[in-house]
């Protein structure tokens, strides 16, 4: 039988590269066996499947060709919605270098951060990784009624009157915002289904992650992704994305149909394993992030992974839960012991992840100019 990879043309990794992983039904009934099956995977990779997360095939498939849309907008149009200080919006090519010491430029994607939508109104947009999206029809400077020159696509006329243009503007990309809001707050509901399962998985209730205190306010950011297509010389340090682990609870990945997705068990390893995690249609490729394994004093696992080009252009679609900004990660009680003392010290959520991004995202100043 020839799968879909296969008929894209791409060359499929040998069995022995591929990485076998749990799969989760989110819609089981038989929640102990879910636990077990996820705790297993916790406990060994940090990554699993989940299927069954009542987010449609269909729904997925625009979320996919919106992305696409987005990506295949000229660089001009792109630029304008360049990442912000929020980091929302727009990561050109490298913007993003993950493993900067193994890396000549940086990662070989480009990317568009969409984060939970807070009104400038809103006490709460002065937090970091808050305030406003960066949307694409709503290019700011079409503003007010004075004339002025219009860089849009759609109209050329240097004397074109804004409150014109501006309607044509909201015209861009219909459907865009929607269609992305609704899959932020769809993928928002899967993350927590799947952090109480990792809470019963831990033998602590139920709702420990999914808990006002916790996730009632969380930074949850979406992240379209797009690989160029280059096939990567890791010898070269030529990465799609350069080996890391995530930083946050969880990550809902979706992908196309194409290879690239690698995992590494064990970072300490001479030489490192790499095996391929197979794209699943219609499934979540979900792994553990660094704060989780922070609570779990590193018995569940935050994996190293990374992304190898294989002559094709990829797309991916990240979901990265992270907690409350004033959410302290730190050792539970349930994961350490005398001999087994915390690891870590605690973190409060924003300031670990204002640090990380810091450490893989280029200095926005190197754009100006
Ligand atoms: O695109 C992928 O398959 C993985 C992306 C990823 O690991 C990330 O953005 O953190
Ligand atoms: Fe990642």
């Amino acid at each position: 039988m020839v799968n879909s990879s296969e008929a894209r043309g791409q060359q499929v990794p040998a069995p022995a590269e591929i990485s076998v992983l749990n799969c989760i039904d989110l819609s089981s009934p038989d929640i102990q066996s879910s636990v077990s099956l996820l705790k297993q995977a916790c406990l060994d990779s940090g990554f699993f499947y989940v299927i069954n997360h009542g987010i449609e095939e269909e729904f997925m498939d625009e979320v996919f060709s919106q992305s696409k849309r987005f990506f295949s907008l000229p660089m001009e149009e792109k630029m304008k919605l360049l990442r912000n200080e929020k980091n929302r919006g727009y990561t050109p090519m490298f913007d993003e270098s993950l493993d900067p010491s193994n890396q000549i430029h940086g990662d070989y994607k480009e990317g568009y951060y969409i984060g939970v939508e807070i009104s400038e109104a809103d006490a709460d947009t002065q937090k970091p990784f808050y305030g406003p999206n960066e949307w694409p029809s709503e290019v700011k400077r079409h503003k007010g009624p004075e004339k002025h020159k219009c860089h849009s696509r759609l109209t050329e006329d240097e004397n074109f009157p804004c409150h014109y243009s501006r309607i044509l503007i909201l015209d861009f990309m219909p459907g865009w915002r929607e269609t992305m809001e609704k899959y932020h707050q769809k993928a928002l509901e899967v993350a927590r289904a799947v952090s109480r399962l990792i809470a019963l998985a831990l033998d602590l209730n139920f709702d420990f992650f999914d808990q006002p205190e916790i996730l009632g306010k969380p930074i949850a950011i979406l992240r379209l992704l797009h690989y160029e297509d280059r096939t990567s010389e890791p010898e070269k340090g030529i990465f799609g994305a350069g080996a890391h682990s995530d930083f946050g609870l969880i990550t809902l990945l979706a992908t196309d149909d194409i290879f690239g997705l690698q995992i590494c068990k064990d970072r300490h390893a001479n030489p490192q394993i790499w095996e391929y995690v197979p794209p699943l249609k219609g499934a979540f490729i979900v792994n553990l992030g660094d704060m989780l394994e922070r609570w779990s004093n590193c018995i569940f696992r935050s994996t190293l992974h990374r992304v190898l080009g294989n002559g094709q252009e990829r797309y991916s679609i990240a979901y990265f839960l992270e907690p409350n900004h004033d959410c302290v990660v730190e050792c539970l009680p349930t994961c350490q012991s005398e001999k087994s003392p915390p690891k870590y010290p605690p973190i409060k959520c924003q300031d670990y992840l204002l640090q990380r991004y810091k450490d893989t995202h280029s200095d926005l100043n190197s754009y100006k100019g």
